[in-house]
């Protein structure tokens, strides 16, 4: 099956104001897909539409080939949640609290996989409420894949964790991906778009600015980025150069790197230096995130590639 969730001109008003603006995009089966963008960007409300919390202003959204906003129950049992903000039940033991909300559903996972799949296997007969906030997001986790959805939305599903949370969250993203359930997460991370996802989704001002890999993210449409610490007491460089020194490095983001290598090499053999630390490459998937969220005119070197 292609197409577990289609999105053609998603338009959301509340009023005069878009929250999200002609956005349109398709996820096939088994994909892990990351939606980026800053504050207000509007991924929270994309997610709420297709989680049929919200309707569309206008536009067309299906998930699993339904609209979300009259999917049934046996619709709603093939789609988990984990909403930005956890509000769980604190006094069962983390086994109960699977039980019971196992038996909500027509065709629920075995608990022990559960536990197995979100790594708590260890803290099964614990309290929740007693459970660390790592712990607590893989219970959120836990509850949403119970039902054995086909495919899952996180919102901000690693927030506030501390690294090692997080990468145990990221484990148990991925096992899930594996076992074949398509993934569609909102996050502020690079990092974690970066190891998780194999597409990523860039949303800024309410628009969709960019959908790729994050390689070819990084990539950034032929950008590269050149570094060169200067040596103690190294001479001026050249104008063109010296307007990207900061703090004795020079950093700078070229579409085009061979002049400013030409006037770095004819710098450095002017004064015989050598170029040992200097380094030319690809941006980091922040610089490129960076780069799109920020100015408009690059928005047409992310086109898709996926
Ligand atoms: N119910 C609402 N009424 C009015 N405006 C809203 C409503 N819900 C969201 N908005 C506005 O829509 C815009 C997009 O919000 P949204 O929560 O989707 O952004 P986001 O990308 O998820 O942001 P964050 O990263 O902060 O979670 C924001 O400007 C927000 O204030």
């Amino acid at each position: 099956m292609t197409g577990v969730v289609s999105v053609r001109d998603l338009t959301k008003r509340y009023g005069d104001f878009a929250a999200v603006d002609g956005v349109s995009f398709e996820i096939g089966e088994g994909q892990l897909v990351a939606v980026l963008g800053p504050n207000g960007a509007g991924k929270t409300t994309t997610l709420e539409i297709l989680e049929g919390f919200a309707g569309p202003t206008s536009g067309h959204v299906r998930v699993l080939g339904e609209d979300p906003l009259r999917g049934g129950r046996a619709w709603r049992a093939q789609v988990g949640l984990v909403l930005q903000s956890t509000s769980l039940e604190t006094e069962p033991t983390v086994v109960d609290l699977l039980r019971v909300f196992g038996r909500l559903y027509p065709n629920p996972r075995p608990v022990a996989e559960v536990l197995e799949l979100i790594d708590l296997a260890d803290d099964a007969r614990t309290r929740v409420g007693t459970l660390s906030g790592g712990q607590q997001r893989r219970v959120d986790l836990g509850l949403a894949i119970i039902g054995n959805p086909d495919v899952l939305f996180l919102d901000e599903p690693t927030t506030g964790l501390d690294p090692e949370a997080r990468r145990r969250c990221w484990a148990s993203v991925e096992r899930l991906n594996d076992a074949g359930t398509t993934i569609l997460l909102t996050t502020h991370y690079l990092d974690e778009a970066d190891h998780l996802a194999d597409r990523v989704m860039v949303l800024s001002a309410r628009r969709l600015v960019a959908d790729t890999t994050p390689a070819a993210m990084r990539a950034g449409g032929g950008l590269s980025v050149v570094r060169f610490p200067l040596p103690v007491e190294a001479p001026e460089l050249p104008p063109s150069l010296a307007i990207h020194v900061s703090d004795r490095v020079l950093s700078l983001h070229t579409d085009r790197i061979e002049p400013v290598l030409a006037d770095l090499l004819t710098w450095a053999q002017h004064h015989r230096l050598e170029l040992t630390a200097l380094e030319v490459g690809p941006p980091s998937l922040e610089e490129a995130y960076l780069s799109i969220t920020h100015s408009e005119p690059h928005d047409a070197l992310f086109a898709s590639h996926v």
